[in-house]
């Protein structure tokens, strides 16, 4: 788990100070993913360094599992160290070492035993599905490789913390899909919690559990990603979900429909069944007006505009609403005309 409370990080800045974070505070729980995005220059990559312990902040903690980074040094610091994995922005391997050779850095620099060596490389070979490669110098890698391989590295010390700064960027899709499976799988096998700084909502969307989003070194929205996509006010839930379309406002009702509304719905059993059952159970019509389904995770999530009709939508709506569908309708004024 990685607590961070208060934090604090300015730089000179010409003749002034800039203030790169301006009193963070986040938690990521163990063995959870966590992205922190935001725009360029909103102190993503400040973060992930002090957490890194590759930048001293000015003031605030940071803890991973419980112990306050900041107060050590000597021999209980370079343990602390250990302790968290790093893949650093960019190409980060010795081109003059193998993708094996590059995995085995830490762990000489630990002093581990040869035949040691040689069995945890190739177990992190394996959990980044590059065992073939193990002898390949990283210039005939293709960018996905290394960074895979840069993975497999930062989780060669077996840290309890992994912090990637833009493991993705510059990536197509298939290959940035690699990557993520690889993060991914250090959480569900190896249990270790990941922090991800990125610009791509796509990392968000595959791998997060959590996410953060800075903003001029504040954190903006902090929370799990499913329940942000809940909160209509969340501007990153709404990022992450369908559209339900358009230039129209939201009315309470509209054209042939008695009630008019966005729905977003959670998990199999509700973007599965929730909406035809509704309208079977109450005898009313219910019209899809925009909107659609994505994924989260494995979550499936569904944002639609619904459109009911008959006596009973009104009915319908609030055992919708019983059974954990997220409903926002538009404001009525006392007229019934959408305020
Ligand atoms: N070593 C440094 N010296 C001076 N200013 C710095 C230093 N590191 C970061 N900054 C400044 O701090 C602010 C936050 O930078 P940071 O790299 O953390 O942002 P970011 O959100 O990661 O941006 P990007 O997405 O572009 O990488 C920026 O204005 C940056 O110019």
């Amino acid at each position: 788990m990685i607590t961070v409370e208060n934090l604090t990080k300015s730089f000179p800045n010409g003749g002034g100070t800039l203030r790169a974070l301006d009193g963070v505070s986040m938690e990521v729980p163990a063995g959870a993913v966590c992205g922190v995005v935001g725009p360029s220059g909103a102190g993503k990559s400040t973060l992930a360094r002090c957490v890194a312990l590759l930048e001293k902040p000015d003031s605030g903690a940071i803890r991973v599992d419980g112990t306050d980074l900041l107060s050590l040094d000597g021999k209980a610091l370079r343990a602390a160290r250990r302790q968290i994995g790093v893949v650093p922005q960019g190409d980060s391997l010795l081109r003059q070492r193998t993708a094996a050779g590059n995995v085995a850095l830490p762990l000489e620099a630990a002093g581990v035993s040869t035949p040691q060596r040689r069995a945890r490389v190739a177990e992190l070979l394996d959990l980044v599905g590059l065992t073939d490669k193990s002898s390949v110098y990283p210039d005939q890698l293709s960018g996905g490789q290394r960074q895979r391989i840069a993975i497999a590295r930062a989780l060669a010390a077996e840290p309890s913390v992994l912090l990637a700064d833009e493991p993705t960027s510059a990536l197509d899709p298939t290959t940035t899909d690699s990557v993520l499976t690889v993060l991914d799988r250090a959480r569900s096998e190896l249990g270790v919690t990941v922090l991800v700084v990125t610009h791509d909502m796509a990392v968000v969307r595959r791998i997060a559990d959590d996410v953060a989003v800075l903003e001029q070194g504040r954190v903006v929205e902090h929370g799990k990603v499913l329940d942000l996509v809940a909160d209509p006010a969340s501007r990153i839930g709404t990022t992450l979900l369908p559209e339900t379309d358009q230039a129209e406002p939201l009315r309470p009702t509209g054209g042939d429909h008695d009630v008019v509304a966005e729905v977003v719905l959670v998990g199999f059993a509700a973007v599965g069944a929730l909406l035809p059952e509704a309208s079977s159970r109450f005898g009313v019509e219910l019209a899809i007006l925009g909107g659609g389904l994505t994924r989260l995770g494995d979550t499936p999530v569904a944002k639609f505009r619904v459109g009911l009709s008959g006596e009973r939508s009104e009915a319908a709506l609030k055992w919708m609403i019983e059974r954990d569908a997220h409903v926002r309708r538009a404001p009525v004024c006392v007229d019934g005309a959408a305020a």
